[in-house]
C-alpha cells in the first residue's frame, strides 16, 4: 500500500492566493489491477492558470490542478515499462495510478543531459504555447518587429527566441533588473523593466519607433491598453494571459480599443495552447530540437520539495521565477 501526499485547495483564493489557503493531505493508494500503473511525481509544474482555472473549475477541498514529470514505479500495463519517464495531469500529488490513457511519454530520444523538467516548460506546455501563439496566432513574419510581456518568464523567454530564430526584431519586458540583463543575454533586442519606467508610452515608441506588427500579450491590463496604440497597420495581437488581473477582486474598468483596432486594421485572437494539441508532436519535436542546437536557451526557478508547492505557486505569482518556476519533489 502506498501513502501520497496531495495538496488541497481548502480556501478559495481571495485575491492574492495564501499559503493559509491549502492544506496538505495524505491519500491511501489502492493496490494495482491489470491494466493500471503506479507513478511518483519527480517534478512539478506551478503556472498562472492554476489562479483562474481555481475559480472556474474547483471546490474548497478539491486536489490543487497541474501537471508533474513523474516516473513509473510499477507496471501492470504492457504498454508501459517501469522506470519511464512520462507527463501527466494529476495534480499537486506526490504519488497516483493511471490506466495509462492520460500520460505522455517522453520524446524519444530526450537527451542524458537535459533536464527532464524542461517537459513543463521550454519544451511542454508553455513552451508549445509560445510556438503556437507566435507562428499560427500572430502569424509571424522574417523582418516583424515583435513585442512581448512577462518576458522572462516561461512563455515569454520563449517567445523572444523563437522571434530571433524567425528572422524578427524583439522587444520585451518584465519586472527586474536582473531579468531584463537575462532577456539581453538570451537575445532580446530591447528589453526594459516596466516597474522603473517612467512613461510606457514613451518607452514603447523607443524600442520601436515604426511600432510592432505582433504583441503577444501575457499581461492584458493597463500594459495591454497602452500598447495597442503602438500597433503597425494590420497588426496582430496574440490574447494568450491577463496575469496582472488574476488577483483582482474588482474587475479593471476599460480599455476601449475600438478606434486602434479599426483604423491599423488590427487583428486580436485569444487562444487556449491545448487548442493546438492535435499539432503536439510536431511542435515538442521543433522546440526540443531548438533547444538541443542550442539555438533556444532555458533557464529554470526550481523550488526543493513537494512540502513548498504553495510557496512555488504564490512565489511565481509575485514575478520570483526567471524561465519556468518548478518545483522538485
Ligand atoms: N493561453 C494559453 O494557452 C496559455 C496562457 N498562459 C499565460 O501566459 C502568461 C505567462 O505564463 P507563464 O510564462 O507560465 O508564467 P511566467 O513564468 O511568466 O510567470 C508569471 C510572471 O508574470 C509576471 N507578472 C505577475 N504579475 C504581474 C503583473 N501584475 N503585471 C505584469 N506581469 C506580472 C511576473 O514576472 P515579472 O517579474 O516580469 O512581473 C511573473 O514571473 C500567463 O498570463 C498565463 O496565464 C500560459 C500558458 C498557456
Ligand atoms: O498542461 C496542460 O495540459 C494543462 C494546461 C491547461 C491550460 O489550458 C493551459 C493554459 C491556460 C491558460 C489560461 C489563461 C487565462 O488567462 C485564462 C483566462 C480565463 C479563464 C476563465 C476564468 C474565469 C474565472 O472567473
Amino acid at each position: 500500500m502506498v501513502t501520497a501526499k496531495v495538496w488541497v485547495m481548502k480556501k478559495h483564493f481571495e485575491g492574492f492566493p495564501q499559503t493559509s489557503d491549502f492544506e496538505m493531505k495524505q491519500e491511501e493508494l489502492a493496490n494495482l489491477k491489470d491494466g493500471e500503473l503506479l507513478l511518483e511525481s519527480v517534478f512539478l509544474s506551478v503556472d498562472p492558470y492554476m489562479r483562474p482555472y481555481s475559480k472556474r473549475d474547483m471546490k474548497e477541498g478539491d486536489v490543487m490542478i497541474g501537471t508533474q514529470v513523474a516516473r513509473i514505479v510499477e507496471s501492470k500495463n504492457p504498454a508501459f515499462a517501469a522506470g519511464a519517464f512520462v507527463v501527466a495531469n494529476k495534480g499537486w500529488r506526490t504519488h497516483f495510478i493511471s490506466d495509462g490513457t492520460d500520460l505522455n511519454l517522453l520524446p524519444a530520444g530526450w537527451p542524458e543531459s537535459l533536464p527532464r523538467s524542461l517537459a513543463l516548460g521550454t519544451v511542454g506546455m508553455p513552451g508549445l504555447t509560445a510556438y503556437f501563439g507566435l507562428f499560427e496566432v500572430c502569424k509571424m513574419k522574417p523582418g516583424e518587429t515583435v513585442l512581448v510581456n512577462a518576458a522572462a518568464g516561461a512563455v515569454g523567454s520563449v517567445v523572444g527566441q523563437l522571434a530571433k530564430i524567425g528572422g524578427c526584431k524583439v522587444v520585451g519586458c518584465a519586472g527586474s533588473d536582473s531579468k531584463v540583463a537575462y532577456l539581453k543575454k538570451i537575445g532580446f533586442d530591447e528589453a526594459f523593466n516596466y516597474k522603473t519606467i517612467t512613461s510606457l508610452d514613451e518607452t514603447l515608441r523607443k524600442a520601436s519607433p515604426d511600432g510592432y506588427d505582433c504583441f503577444f500579450d501575457n499581461v492584458g491590463g493597463e500594459f495591454a491598453a497602452i500598447a495597442i496604440n503602438h500597433m503597425k497597420k494590420y497588426g496582430r495581437i496574440a490574447v494568450c494571459g491577463a496575469i496582472s488581473q488574476y488577483n483582482d477582486t474588482v474587475p479593471q474598468k476599460g480599455p476601449y480599443i475600438q478606434f486602434p483596432m479599426i483604423f491599423n486594421e488590427l487583428s486580436m485572437k485569444g487562444f487556449i495552447v491545448t487548442s493546438w494539441y492535435n499539432r503536439r508532436e510536431e511542435g515538442v519535436k521543433a522546440l526540443l530540437k531548438w533547444v538541443v542546437e542550442g539555438k533556444l536557451k532555458y533557464h529554470e526557478q526550481v523550488t526543493e520539495r513537494f512540502e513548498n508547492m504553495p510557496a512555488a505557486f504564490i512565489g511565481m505569482l509575485k514575478g520570483e521565477n526567471i524561465g519556468k518556476a518548478i518545483v522538485k519533489v
